[in-house]
């Protein structure tokens, strides 16, 4: 811990801890918003698996790999990446090669994180792997579990994630309740590892990044250089102020934010946000975000449930709105989005799209416009219009969204500016969509092909907010 500290002490950083949050990282002088506050490399990570999306084991890359010709898991895109891994990956190869083909084909990245944590923690005790203040495993060892506190089911999943930890590693003297206690630490410390645009690549452990606590209104993000975490802030931080991000997506109404952090965190969230819980400004940003909207489609106001629950009122003409017709369209919308899930899984774009506009249309019926839900299908059909190059009609659906994005990221939020970047980039591609159909693009030099596609840089949007690992 003194080492932690004197490390930290020279980034103008120190470890407290508070009867609440237990520790918590406070700042010692003044930080300005873009300014770095601390950085991380991992102390184990991995990409993610997803069938036909392999990465770099090294730099998660997805270009030019090739397997591990000996554990045939691991793909490595030169031998830059696989020479800087291969002491750890030496012991890991020899483990997975013991299973049977299909076995190791099914070893899910949060097993083989648990592999790698333990295969480093046995490297570090050899002095195989040198050890420094902010990356070892007594920081891993003080990291919060919940273990006592969740639930039944979840105990038994971490049991058997453990047991197939022990039959890829087999140790004899291998402490099982620690493993799954690991596994319970890694749910509410381990972050995903996104790209510049956003994009999920993996899974890693940043045992000093896991210090920081959570706030709806955090005053910094954690994003990634590669695989270095890096906090930056996003507001004037003043000299012994914590350090805080969000673990969440901040968009969403008190109850479901309350929620996602009881649920996988494990705590009540009094930040300034959560502490306006039932307060009337509270209740009409709830109305507004996750509620329904007036029955004149020109009033914009929200609703709120009338005293005797048969209906709701307009909160600025006081019309009442039929319950039953709300509920109607409410689960028109649900049966029709399962719907889509599932034709979208089939792979038919067109009719996807077609469906999407059809819950949109029912979503301007029924909810308000600055609705989380009716966003999110803006998004759907964005994403589908930018996949066929639709430059015009998609830039329409990314303007649509902007306002949208304003109220529920605020500030120097990143998913803001990527929202904006995207818009800037629909705004090009439509002008030279447009060059191309009138003759004139060969004069400019450039063509379509020249830009970053802004498919990509949407893609990444909605990866984010997975920052924080699921098990
Ligand atoms: C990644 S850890 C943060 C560091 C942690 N406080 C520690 O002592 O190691 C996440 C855990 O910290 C606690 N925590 C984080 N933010 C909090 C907050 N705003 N209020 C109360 N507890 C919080 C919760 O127990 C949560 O599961």
């Amino acid at each position: 811990m003194e080492e932690l500290q004197s490390a930290l002490k020279e980034r103008d950083l120190i470890v407290c801890t508070l009867p609440e949050k237990g520790r918590c990282l406070l700042t010692t002088r003044d930080f300005y918003p873009g300014e770095v506050i601390i950085s991380q490399e991992p102390y184990v990570c991995v990409p993610n698996k997803s069938s036909g999306n392999r990465r770099c084991d090294g730099c998660f890359t997805s270009s030019n790999l090739r397997k591990c010709s000996a554990c045939h898991v691991v793909w490595y895109c030169g031998s830059t990446c696989q020479k800087l891994d291969w002491k750890l990956h030496r012991l890991e190869c020899q483990a997975l090669s013991r299973l049977d083909m299909d076995k190791r084909k099914s070893v899910t990245p949060s097993i083989r994180l648990m592999v790698k944590l333990y295969l480093r923690r046995k490297l570090e005790s050899e002095k195989v792997i040198p050890t420094t203040a902010t990356n070892n495993y007594n920081l891993v060892e003080a990291l919060v579990s919940h273990i006592s506190d969740i639930d039944e089911k979840q105990l038994v999943l971490y049991a058997q994630m453990a047991s197939l930890v022990n039959l890829i590693l087999q140790w004899p003297e291998i402490n099982m309740k620690e493993i799954a206690e690991n596994f319970s630490k890694f749910a509410c410390n381990a972050h995903t590892i996104c790209d510049g645009e956003l994009r999920p690549l993996g899974t890693g452990l940043y045992p000093v990044i896991s210090i920081i606590n959570h706030s709806c209104l955090p005053n910094s993000v954690l994003v990634f250089e590669g695989r270095l975490a890096v906090v930056r802030a996003v507001q004037h931080i003043t000299q012994g102020a914590e350090v805080l991000i969000s673990y969440i997506d901040t968009a969403g109404s008190t109850m479901t934010r309350q929620k996602a952090l009881t649920e996988q965190y494990l705590f009540t969230c009094t930040c300034p946000r959560c502490i306006k819980a039932g307060q009337s400004d509270d209740i009409q940003e709830s109305a507004i975000l996750e509620g329904y909207q007036c029955k004149d489609y020109q009033c914009n106001g929200f609703l709120l449930r009338s005293s005797d629950g048969k209906g709701f009122i307009c909160q600025r003409c006081g019309v009442v709105r039929d319950k039953e017709e709300i509920r109607k369209i409410a689960s028109e919308v649900k049966s029709m989005l399962d719907t889509v899930l599932m034709s979208s899984s089939a792979g038919n774009h067109q009719e996807t799209f077609f469906m999407y506009q059809k819950i949109e249309t029912l979503q301007r019926k029924l909810c308000h416009p600055f609705s989380i839900s009716l966003m999110q299908t803006c998004e759907k059909l964005l994403e589908i219009l930018m996949e066929q190059q639709n430059w015009r009609e998609a830039l329409a659906y990314c303007r649509l969204t902007i306002p949208v994005y304003q109220r529920v990221y605020p500030g120097f939020h990143p998913l803001l500016g990527l929202q904006y970047y995207t818009c800037g980039k629909l705004e090009w591609q439509s002008l030279l969509a447009y060059w191309h159909s009138v003759g004139l693009p060969k004069s400019t030099g450039m063509c379509v092909q020249d830009f970053y596609s802004p498919v990509e840089v949407y893609k990444g949007l909605k990866g984010f907010w997975a920052t924080r690992t699921v098990l």
